[in-house]
């Protein structure tokens, strides 16, 4: 008899995207994203970090303080890390991400091509960039889905002597 119990596929890409997150070196809030092709192939992951060559040790990771002295202005965000990361067009592709998108992250997605963004936590849905990020998806055809759970990714590391 087969095992029934296995992930779904939503829940399966969105515990890649918190796998990703768990890359991020930023204190507050780490961001995973995954990008699946309609054939469930994996086009892209990434998560929320400074770019090549901005030291992680050097680069603040504040965030309040002189604009130049937190992280806002350095940080790439999950999913436009996962698009720039991809290894094809993102056409027709759903994003798989912790957190909901903002709005210079949709205007990526949305140009990308990518068709659906299944999320999980939307702890900014009363800011500004949220709002707007909301109404270019809906403009866009962009379908969202939240999932109704949050995937809990256990990982243990095991070292052999
Ligand atoms: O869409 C997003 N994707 C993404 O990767 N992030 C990252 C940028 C920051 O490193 C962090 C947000 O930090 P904070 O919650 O401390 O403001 O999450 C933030 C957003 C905003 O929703
Ligand atoms: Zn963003």
């Amino acid at each position: 008899m087969k095992r029934t119990d296995v992930l779904s596929w939503d829940d399966y890409f969105m515990g890649l995207a918190h796998l990703s997150a768990k890359r991020s070196k930023d204190p507050s809030t780490q961001v995973g994203a995954a990008i699946v092709s309609e054939e469930h192939r994996v086009v892209g992951i990434g998560y929320n970090g400074f770019p090549s060559g901005c030291d992680d040790d050097v680069y603040p990771w504040e965030r309040e303080g002189d604009f130049g002295d937190t992280k806002y202005p350095y940080v790439v965000h999950a999913e436009l890390n996962a698009i720039l990361n991809s290894n094809q067009l993102c056409r027709g592709c759903t994003i798989y991400v912790s957190l909901f998108p903002c709005n210079e992250c949709a205007k990526a997605i949305i140009q990308s091509g990518i068709k659906r963004v299944v999320y999980e936590c939307d702890k900014y849905a009363d800011t500004d960039a949220v709002k707007a990020s909301k109404r270019m998806f809906l403009s866009a055809g962009v379908e969202l889905k939240q999932l109704d759970h949050d995937v809990r990714l256990n990982v243990e590391i095991i070292h052999h002597d």
